[in-house]
This record gives C-alpha cells, structure tokens and sequence, in this order.
C-alpha cells in the first residue's frame, strides 16, 4: 500500500451475507468530485450529508436497485476526501453488482477496490483520526464484550490520545526551558528553572506510569486472556470448561482420555474476554490420537496468560502428580499457575484440607462451588480486579511506547538529579520520550508500521 495513494477507491463496507441493509462506500480525492457524481448518478444535484433515495443502475442501464445515498464532501468525511454511500438492500449478489457497476462506470477516474482499512488509513493520512484512534477503530469492530468496545469507545473519542498529548506538552515545556539554558551557557543555571524543569518531568514520570498501568487493563480488554485448562485425565477439565462457558461446549464422559484436541470457547469474567481452552489430559500414552492431542496441551500450556492446573480433590486419580510435573515443566517463566482441586462435593475433608494447604482453590465444577472465587482468583492475577469504567483499549505497541518514553524520561531525571552537568543530553533525552510517546499517534512516519496496522482491518474500513 503505497503512502499518500490518491488512487479513488470503493468496497461493500457491511458485513458479507445477506442483511437488512448493505453499503458499497467510495472515496475519491477532491478533484474527482464533479466527475464521480455526474457518472453515477447524472442530472442530480446531491445535498451534502442528506439522504436521498435514488435509483442505482448498472452500465447498461438496468435498474439494480433504489437506494438511500449520502454524499459527503471533501474535507468534512470519513476520510477527508469526498465520500458518497449507497445503501442498498443487504443482498450479496446485488451489492456486488453495484461495486461493479461502479468499478465500472468509474474505471475513467482510476477507481480500484479499496484494501483493508484503507478508508480508515486515509482518515488518518488526511489528519482526522489519529493513529491510536484508528487502531481503535478495529478494536471497537472485534470487541468481544462490553467492557472492551466501551475501552474502544473512548479511545476513538480521542480519550487515550488526548492524555498522551497532555504528557508530551510537559515535555516539550521542560524541553524548551532546558533548551532556553543551553543558549546561554556562560550562566549558571538558578534553582528556581531547575525545579521548573525537574517538576514538569517528575509530573510526566508519573503521568507515564499511570497510563502504562491503565493501558495493560486496556491491551487485555483488547486481546483478552487466555486461560488454559490442564491436568490429569478426568479430572473435570471439560467439566470446568462447559460450568465457565454456562453451555456444553465440551464432551464430558467418564472415561479417562475423553478430550482429543484442544477446545476453545470465549467467555467474559465481569467484562473481560476470556479465552477459555480445554486440553487433553496429561498423561503417557502409546495411542497416536491421544499422545497428538497431549502435544497440543503443552502447546496450550506454553501460549496460556494463566495456566488453572486441575486435580482430583475426590482422590478418583492416581498419576495427578506426575501431571502436575508436566506442568510445571512446561509453563513459560512468569506466567501464574492456579492450582485447583475439583471435585470438593466428593472429596474428603483430609485430602481437600491437603490440597488447599498448598494453596489450592476447591472447586466443584459439578455443582458450580467456588467457581466465583475461581473468577475472582484470575481476575486478580491478570491485574483486572478493579472496574474498567476508566480503561482505554491499547495495544502491546502502546505499552512498548510507553515503556520507552518511561525508560527517556528516567534517564532524563537522573541527569538532573546528578546536577543538570549534560544539559544538551537532557534535552536529547525528553526529544526522545516526546518521539516515544508521539508513535502511539502516529506522528513518525514509519510506514510499515501502517501496513501491518491498517491490514488487520477488514475490507470497506
Ligand atoms: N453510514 C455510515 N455509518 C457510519 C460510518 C460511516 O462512514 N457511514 N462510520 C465510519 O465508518 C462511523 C461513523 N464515523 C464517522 C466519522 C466522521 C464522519 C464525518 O463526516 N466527519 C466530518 C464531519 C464531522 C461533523 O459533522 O461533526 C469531519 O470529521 O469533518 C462520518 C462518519 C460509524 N457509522
Ligand atoms: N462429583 C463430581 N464429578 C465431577 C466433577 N467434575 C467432573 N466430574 C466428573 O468427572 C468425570 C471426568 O470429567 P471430565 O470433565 O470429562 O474430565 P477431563 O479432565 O476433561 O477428562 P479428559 O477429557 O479425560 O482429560 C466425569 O464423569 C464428570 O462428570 C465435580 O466437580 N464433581
């Protein structure tokens, strides 16, 4: 996709299958305005952002259908360019036609089928959205629950961004005021400008801390996490699993080795989106299917956010500890394991009190006791505890951002506290947190980086 294309492009922007409504959305540059609506729609005169309903014809001249069309006039758009909407009669077959049609009659002004995002990756180009809320653009399309298309929301809205501008301009301040010394450099520097300067990058410091902590809840509510279940055959995992999820999504029987593949299902714990994936039991095996599926449990274990390590609280399972092993084998560095006893409806108080002395959580996945604990336990260690009335959606490239600007602006602070000696290295370092921060919006321009950004959208965003 090439920078600044001013290539006129359209796509059917609602979802493919058949719908109530379908739109095929353009936007063309400026210049070809004139053009563009007096070969699609001759001897009308269009009224900026009003609907009108009007046939839609292909280049024969054949009736496709009657359509609501809007048009909108460069700059005040979607994109910044002029944009016209047909909504149609959500049919495949018919939407299509229109993009032909479209394709067609326009093919004199070089119209093509827009890419992925490519709508939205012109707002941005054309300075209407900044980078952070393009990037929200896509999270608000795959929110998966609520808690996140309202982080979504606000970031769109320009929330996230607005607090990042706020931190780069105390840090441009205390650059500027830091520069204002070097030009000078036969004078001393007086307290009161290094407590100016100090001030306004301590206040930033910790501007930065706080939306990092804010912006992990929001790459959470974003990707959402994953949990993996793991342990011995029948120790409850799809049990677990199908009382989490409120469904049958997992075959339960009683026979050790029932689940064959790993299983995945999407559920949410007080908002967040949780990936809730089931394995094969750990166990050794000379059956191919099932020493296959126990590959992709360990794959599991190593991808999880948070791994629930499940035994048998009722003492039905001899080779629990050896499974356990495997887990801890397995598990990345870092990543918290909760140990789990299921089946507390069936287990004796001895082995239940030896179980949670080692820090277990009993749970029947049969008759759903201390599953709210369980929740609240995952919540807990994923950090997301508290509401996400406040969270903004971010991304692991806002975080990366923002931990670079932290580690400048540290820096930064270490020079002054070491007696402002490196004044021009001071300054280089806020240039540089102010760089950090100014790549969650896009100010760089770093060209791959849209690619990869704006190629996760779908076609007609
Ligand atoms: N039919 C339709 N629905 C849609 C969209 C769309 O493009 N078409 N959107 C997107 O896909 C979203 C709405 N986003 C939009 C954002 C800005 C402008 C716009 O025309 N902005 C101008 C004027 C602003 C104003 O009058 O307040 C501007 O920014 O200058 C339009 C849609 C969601 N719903
Ligand atoms: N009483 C009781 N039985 C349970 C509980 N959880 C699971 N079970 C039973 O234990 C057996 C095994 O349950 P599954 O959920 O299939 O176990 P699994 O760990 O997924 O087993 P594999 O697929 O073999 O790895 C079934 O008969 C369940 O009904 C529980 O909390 N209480």
């Amino acid at each position: 996709m090439q920078l600044n294309d001013k290539t006129p492009i359209v796509a059917i922007a609602t979802a493919a299958g058949r719908g109530a409504i379908g739109v095929v959305r353009l936007s063309v540059p400026v210049h070809h305005t004139d053009a563009m609506l007096s070969t699609l729609f001759p001897g009308i005169l269009l009224e900026p952002r009003h609907a009108h309903l009007l046939d839609v014809t292909d280049v024969k001249g054949a009736l496709l259908d009657r359509a609501i069309v809007l048009y909108f006039p460069a700059p005040a758009s979607y994109t910044g360019e002029t944009v016209l909407e047909i909504q149609a009669h959500g049919g495949p077959m018919l939407l299509r036609l229109i993009l032909r049609s479209v394709l067609e009659k326009l093919a004199f002004i070089g119209i093509r089928i827009a890419e992925p995002g490519e709508f939205t990756k012109r707002a941005f180009l054309n300075g209407r959205i900044d980078l952070a809320q393009a990037e929200a653009v896509s999270g608000l399309i795959d929110a998966v629950s609520e808690a996140s298309a309202q982080a979504a929301a606000r970031s769109l809205s320009g929330d996230f961004s607005r607090r990042i501008h706020a931190v780069g301009s105390l840090l441009d301040e205390a650059r500027a005021l830091t520069e204002a010394q070097l030009d000078f450099p036969e004078e001393e520097l007086d307290d009161l400008m290094a407590d100016e300067i100090v001030q306004r990058m301590e206040t930033a410091a910790g501007r930065i801390d706080e939306l990092l902590k804010t912006a992990r809840k929001g790459a959470v509510l974003a990707e959402g996490l994953t949990v993996a279940l793991v342990g011995a055959p029948n120790v409850g995992k799809s049990s677990l699993l199908n009382a989490l999820a409120g469904e049958e999504v997992a075959i339960v029987t009683d026979i050790a080795g029932t689940t064959r593949d790993r299983i995945e299902h999407w559920t949410a714990f007080n908002g967040v989106p949780l990936r809730i994936v089931d394995t094969a039991g750990l166990r050794d095996t000379t059956d191919v299917v099932e020493s296959k599926g126990i590959e992709r449990s360990l794959q599991a274990l190593k991808e999880a956010d948070i791994v629930l390590a499940l035994s048998d609280a009722s003492g039905q399972v001899a080779d629990d500890a050896d499974a356990l092993k495997r887990v801890e084998e397995t598990v990345r560095c870092g990543t918290p394991v909760l140990h789990i006893a299921n089946k507390c409806d069936l287990a004796s108080d001895g082995v239940l009190n030896e179980l949670q002395s080692r820090g277990a959580i009993a749970i029947s996945a049969k008759n759903g006791e201390g599953l709210e604990d369980l929740k609240s336990r995952v919540l807990d260690l994923a950090d997301m505890a508290g509401g996400t009335e406040e969270v903004f959606l971010a991304r692991e490239r806002h975080l990366e951002c923002l931990r670079q600007a932290g580690v400048h602006i540290r820096r930064a602070l270490e020079i002054a506290d070491s007696g402002f000696g490196m004044m021009e290295f001071l300054a280089e370092e806020l240039r540089l947190a102010g760089r950090s921060l100014g790549e969650i919006l896009g100010e760089t321009d770093a060209e791959g980086l849209l690619d990869i950004i704006f190629s996760r959208f779908c076609i007609g965003k």
